[in-house]
């Protein structure tokens, strides 16, 4: 049988992955060396980008076709924000970040990129090319969860983060969202579906500029 629409975007991005799980913030938070600044950095940061991705997962529900669709991204859309509330809360008090700094941040450039281009997406973009731009924050922390796992130091001061994203009912959820990127990419034209590649693309390489913008702590030039 030929490859699955999402099998085929996913072996696109082959190189993107590969620099993703090579990249020092991550070999850094699996042997548990990560500076405690860069991660500061990354959490922070994570808090803001969380808000923005509830609501594009908010805007994907409303206009999902199907009732499993709907469901999915409604669910996505709230499990964000109590990921949010709960992991971050908790990491801004073992690192030390005060309530004042968590208000006050303003998002990086990569930050505000990424949540931006979701954002575009949502805006005037189709559902399909939507789904496609919302999969690699599911698909990527899942690869990343379960290639850290394994080669994790314990005791790690960030195993709650390797946790989460290695938990298989994350994986559940990424194989839900997955299937219904199948079933968008099945049902539209091939235009469509390269401009589906396109927003996986780009969100696959924001994943990257997230975490390293965390590890160079990333601020504005001007
Ligand atoms: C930059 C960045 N990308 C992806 C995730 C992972 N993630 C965030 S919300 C969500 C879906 C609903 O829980 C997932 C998988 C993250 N935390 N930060």
């Amino acid at each position: 049988m030929a490859m699955g629409f999402c099998d085929q975007i996913w072996a696109d991005v082959a190189p993107l992955r590969q620099a993703i799980l090579a990249h020092p913030f991550l070999t850094a938070l699996a042997d548990g060396t990560l500076p405690r600044d860069s991660f500061q950095h990354y959490i922070v940061q994570d808090s803001l980008y969380l808000a923005e991705y509830a609501r594009t997962l908010a805007i994907a529900a409303a206009r999902a076709p199907s009732a499993a669709g709907r469901l999915e991204f409604s669910d996505g859309a709230k499990v964000a924000v109590q990921v949010e509330e709960a992991l971050h809360q908790a990491f801004f008090a073992q690192f030390g970040v005060s309530a004042t700094t968590a208000q006050g941040a303003e998002p990086t450039p990569s930050c505000l990129g990424y949540t931006s281009y979701l954002a575009s997406l949502a805006a005037t973009r189709s559902y399909e090319e939507l789904v496609a731009g919302i999969l690699p924050c599911f698909w990527v922390y899942w690869e990343v969860g379960c290639a850290i796992k394994p080669r994790a130091v314990s005791p790690n001061p960030y195993a709650p983060w390797i946790e989460t994203y290695a938990d298989p009912g994350f994986g559940a959820a990424t194989d839900r969202v997955r299937a219904l990127v199948d079933e968008a990419a099945a049902a539209t034209t091939p235009a469509v579906r390269d401009a589906m590649a396109r927003a996986f693309r780009n969100a696959t390489r924001y994943e990257w500029m997230f975490w390293d913008s965390a590890w160079r702590l990333e601020s504005w030039p001007v």
